[in-house]
């Protein structure tokens, strides 16, 4: 049977008032030797560290996962781009699909090609409604994607995506302002997408600060995810 340990830890931590801090590690952007040294500069707030990138050449997903689990214990989520980023070294797979946008291939695509590799392996997976929010700056995920944005003055529209997906099953929802994002998802967009949910809501995208942190936080986010700013 496929364990829902992380995603059971995940709502223990919540029901138990935990806020979340994923640190997102670009496989194409960390040099692994540093390993040791990244995880004693990131916040000890940290619960998880996000693994994913747009892009990931192969094999590097299983050799960054080697090289942090030689020295953390914190639970290693793969946040794939595309599926040929599915490790079962990791101890989940976020099970994206980007409801934010209309192409087949991330709605549906990526998910029926990373199938046949997920039937033979136990990893554990998070069914996640992943919505593009605009942040002021071209990003990589519309790009890779093909997507456009949704305005963050789309309020309802966002509501009713984010609704939609927890409605079809997803068992999360990630509003994504994209890595290096100008403006990140704003407080309102956080607040209005809460109060419909069950489910946890992570945030990402161009958080730098610890006021912002806080802010998202304070709106309604369960997760926060920080990346760039940690990358060296
Ligand atoms: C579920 C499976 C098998 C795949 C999911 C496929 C989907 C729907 C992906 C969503 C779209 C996408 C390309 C997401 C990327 C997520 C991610 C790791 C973003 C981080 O982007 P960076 O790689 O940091 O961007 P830069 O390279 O520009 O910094
Ligand atoms: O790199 P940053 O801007 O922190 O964004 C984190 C994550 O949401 C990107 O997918
Ligand atoms: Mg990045």
């Amino acid at each position: 049977m496929r364990s829902s340990f992380q995603y059971k830890n995940l709502i223990r931590q919540i029901e138990e008032g935990n806020k979340l801090l994923a640190i997102l590690i670009d496989p194409e952007k960390f040099d692994i030797t540093t390993s040791e040294k990244f995880l004693k500069i990131i916040p000890k707030q940290t619960t998880h560290l996000f693994l994913g990138g747009s892009t990931v050449p192969e094999k590097l997903m299983e050799r960054l996962i080697d090289s942090l689990r030689m020295h953390t214990k914190l639970p290693l989520i793969i946040f794939p781009g595309a599926a040929s980023q599915i490790s079962e070294k990791a101890d989940a797979l976020l099970f994206l699909s980007l409801v934010s946008g209309n192409n087949p291939e991330y709605l549906i695509g990526q998910q029926k090609a990373g199938a046949a590799q997920l039937l033979k392996s136990k990893l554990e997976v998070i069914p996640t409604g992943y919505l593009l929010i605009d942040g002021g700056s071209e990003s990589a995920v519309a790009n890779v994607t093909n997507t456009l944005p949704m305005p963050q003055s789309n309020i309802e529209g966002i509501v009713h995506t984010a609704l939609a997906a927890e409605l079809m099953g997803a068992k999360s929802i990630y509003l994504e302002a994209g890595s290096g994002a100008n403006i990140p998802v704003s407080a309102q967009v956080i607040n209005a997408v809460k109060q419909v949910l069950t489910i946890p809501l992570i945030v990402g995208g161009g958080i730098r600060t610890a006021e912002q942190k806080k802010l998202s936080y304070d709106a309604g986010a369960n997760m926060v995810v920080m990346g760039t700013v940690f990358e060296a």
